[in-house]
Formats: C-alpha cells, sequence, structure tokens
C-alpha cells in the first residue's frame, strides 16, 4: 500500500511532480478522429477552437494494418498544430494487452508528450492497470524532460473495471476521468444489444393492466424505454466525484439519430457528467448545447442565489422551498457556467456575466479555480 505521502512524489526520478488537482478546463465534448484516414485527419486543424479536446484515436476503429499508420499520423497532426488554449490533445492508446501499446506509449510521450494533456486507456480492469501506466509514463516522461505530467482517463468497458471503479477512479493523481464505453461493456457483460450506446426499445416497463376490463392483460398499455446505461453512470458518477475527477457519457453509435443521442448526452449531463465524445460532426454541436447549461437555469440559479441572501436557512421562491442545499446545486451550475462562459464567448453573452478586468481580457481562463475573475 503506498503511504498518502508518496502519492504526490514522481514515480521516477526526473519525472514532473503530480498534480494535487485534475484541471478543470472544459470538456464537454472530445471528438475523436482517426489519424490514419487522411480525410478525417486532413480536417482536425480546421477543428481547433471548434471543440473542447481533439482525440487522435489509435484502437478500435482504426483497421489493424493502419495502427502504425494511425500512430505516426497523430505525431504528424500534433506537431504541425497548434492547439491554443480552448483545445485540449487527447489520445486513446491501443489497449494494455494489445502489440501495439507499448510503442504508443513509448511514441507518443517521446514525440508529442509537451502537446499531449491527457491519454485515455481503453478497457481498463483494476487499478493495477493504472499502477502499472502511471510509472510506464513517469519514466518516459523523465526521458523525454516533460515539465507537465500527462493526465490519465479510464475506459469503462469490462464488467471487472465497472466492479472496481472507485479503486480505479482513485488509483493515481494522474486520474483526469472516466468514459462509458457501452459497446465492449455490453459483450462482455452478455448483454442481448447490438448497438454503440443508447437505449433498447426492448427494455421498457409496461403500464398496469387496466381495471374493470375483459382480457386487461391484452389490452392496450403505455410502455416506457428504460435506460440501460443508469447504473453504470451512476457509479461512474459518484466514484468521480469521491475522487475530484471528471465522468464522461461516451460515444454514441446511431449517428443520425441526433433526437436520441442529446437525450442521452442530457440524462448523463443531470446525472453529473462533464462531457461526451463525439464520433461524427454531427455530435458536436449537440454536446456542447447539452453539456452548457441553459440560459434559463443559469438565471433561475442566480435568483435563489441572491434570495438566500448569507446561504443559511429556508425561503420560497416560485412556489417552491429553497435552501442551503438547493442553494448548493445552483452554485454547482453557476461555478459551471462561468467556467464555460472563461472560454467560449458565445456562451458568455448568452450568460450575460461581464468580464471583472477593466480592459476586457478577464476571465479565469481554462484551467483556473471555477469562476475566478468572473462578475454577475
Ligand atoms: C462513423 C463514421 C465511420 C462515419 O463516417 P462517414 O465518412 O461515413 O460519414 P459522413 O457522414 O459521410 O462524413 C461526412 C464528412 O465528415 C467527415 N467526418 C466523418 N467523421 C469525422 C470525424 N470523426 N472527424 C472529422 N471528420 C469526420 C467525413 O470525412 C466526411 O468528409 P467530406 O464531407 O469531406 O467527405 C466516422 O464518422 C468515424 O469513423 N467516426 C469515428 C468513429 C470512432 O472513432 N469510433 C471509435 C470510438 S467508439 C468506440 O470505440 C466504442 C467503445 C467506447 O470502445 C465501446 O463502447 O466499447
Ligand atoms: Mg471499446
Amino acid at each position: 500500500m503506498r503511504s498518502p505521502k508518496d502519492f504526490f512524489a514522481p514515480l521516477a526520478v526526473g519525472a514532473p511532480a503530480p498534480l494535487t488537482q485534475v484541471p478543470s478546463r472544459p470538456s464537454r465534448v472530445i471528438h475523436f478522429f482517426d489519424p490514419s484516414n487522411a480525410k478525417m485527419a486532413a480536417k482536425v486543424p480546421a477543428m481547433v477552437g471548434t471543440v473542447d479536446v481533439l482525440l487522435g484515436n489509435l484502437e478500435d476503429a482504426v483497421k489493424a494494418d493502419k495502427k502504425e499508420a494511425a500512430r505516426v499520423g497523430l505525431v504528424a497532426i500534433a506537431k504541425a498544430t497548434d492547439f491554443g488554449d480552448s483545445t485540449q490533445l487527447w489520445t486513446r492508446v491501443n489497449s494494455l494487452d494489445s502489440p501495439w501499446v507499448l510503442d504508443d506509449l513509448t511514441t507518443l510521450v517521446s514525440e508529442i508528450g509537451d502537446k499531449l494533456d491527457v491519454i485515455m486507456v481503453p478497457k481498463v480492469q483494476g487499478p493495477e492497470d493504472i499502477h502499472y501506466v502511471d510509472r510506464l509514463l513517469a519514466q518516459l516522461e523523465a526521458k523525454a524532460g516533460l515539465t507537465r505530467p500527462i493526465l490519465v482517463h479510464a475506459i469503462l468497458e469490462t464488467a471487472r473495471g465497472v466492479a472496481n471503479v472507485e479503486a480505479i477512479a482513485g488509483a493515481s493523481p494522474r486520474m483526469q476521468g472516466l468514459s462509458l464505453g457501452p459497446a465492449d461493456l455490453a459483450a462482455d457483460r452478455r448483454m442481448k444489444t447490438t448497438r454503440v450506446g443508447g437505449g433498447h426499445p426492448g427494455y421498457l416497463v409496461r403500464q398496469d393492466p387496466p381495471a374493470g376490463v375483459e382480457d386487461a392483460v391484452n389490452a392496450p398499455r403505455a410502455t416506457y424505454q428504460q435506460d440501460l446505461w443508469h447504473y453504470t453512470i451512476a457509479r461512474m458518477v459518484d466514484a468521480c466525484a469521491m475522487h475530484g475527477i471528471f465522468a464522461y457519457y461516451g460515444p454514441f453509435g446511431d449517428i443520425a439519430d441526433v433526437v436520441a443521442c442529446e437525450d442521452q448526452f442530457r440524462n448523463a449531463f443531470l446525472l453529473g457528467c462533464v462531457g461526451t465524445w463525439s464520433l461524427h460532426p454531427v455530435q458536436i454541436e449537440i454536446a456542447k448545447r447539452v453539456f452548457s447549461p441553459s440560459a434559463e437555469d443559469v438565471a433561475h440559479a442566480r435568483r435563489v442565489v441572491e434570495a438566500m441572501g448569507d446561504g443559511t436557512g429556508a425561503v420560497m421562491l416560485d412556489g417552491k422551498m429553497e435552501d442551503d442545499a438547493s442553494l448548493k446545486q445552483c452554485q454547482v451550475m453557476l461555478e459551471l457556467a462561468d467556467r464555460l462562459a472563461a472560454s467560449d464567448p458565445a456562451l458568455a453573452e448568452l450568460y450575460a456575466v461581464q468580464p471583472a478586468s477593466s480592459d476586457g481580457s478577464g476571465g479565469s481562463g481554462g484551467d483556473e479555480g471555477a469562476g475566478a475573475g468572473w462578475v454577475r
């Protein structure tokens, strides 16, 4: 067992010191691209500033005979692109039991480690997988002379991974967040679905049989589709909140069904996730819209804060009781709104917040504490 005192010491001589807090930069949309797909890769530089995260995917969805081309392609894109302050560069490496992952990690850290913010590790089974990556990254960072640690994001896509979710979330100060991996998870759990995320018409509850009707069981009755992913997302959100890291929905494979995609993303947002993945350009605006609080929610939260005065006691607002606890929910909403507005002028306008500095350049910047520098 590691002593808490050791937790924030580098795991290799010369490696950068681990962070004591995960940077809360906006990550509403993690946009996946295949660096071995020339047409897709060519679009990446123009996407900087339009998405919070660009993720060069090396794992599933990249053909086996394109794995090396994807790695080389990602290195080339990272070297040639200025990602600015508002877009991060992430990657998803191949799984830890694959023949590619060692070269993925050694190449990426040594060639573009200074540009990579987060490495997503698929099919994480338990804290031991994170410990392995943690030490290896420290060695590679030291060798490459990096001054800032690369963070790690784990995908929950096995039953064992879900069973170990709290231990995974707390396995290292490098842990940035967790995403749901619904397709692999469904297969591993032997769920009888064939989709990538989203609902299923067979997973439902049915209204009770109507009273006083002949053959009531076969009478028409409403059915309500249920969310297959509620349990996993809720566990993931709690594990992340407990360890001060961030939870994300993951992929929604039915690209054409933008309506159901938005519903699924919103469920995750309401449950506590901070973002999701986009697999296709059509999902980008959906994710950004859903994972940014609405102007109405922000306005309501401000009214509650104002009505609550010193923040204690109970008041009535629009016929509803507000107290210390509803105030805290409103503060969560406002902190998120401030943080997003600090790097998104359209949201700043929507929420009508003003930069605190007189030259108009104020704002907290993505990395700093929520809401710093902004006034309402
Ligand atoms: C779905 C696909 C095949 C449809 O690709 P398409 O070319 O057939 O679509 P399209 O509608 O015809 O594309 C329109 C335009 O958008 C471009 N385009 C299309 N997609 C992108 C993109 N992502 N980024 C940038 N550009 C993109 C595309 O190149 C085209 O450009 P054009 O107008 O110039 O011809 C394609 O979008 C794609 O490959 N997306 C990424 C898929 C991916 O990364 N999958 C892995 C993550 S999900 C996963 O792994 C599961 C998980 C977690 O592991 C688990 O649950 O277990
Ligand atoms: Mg997967």
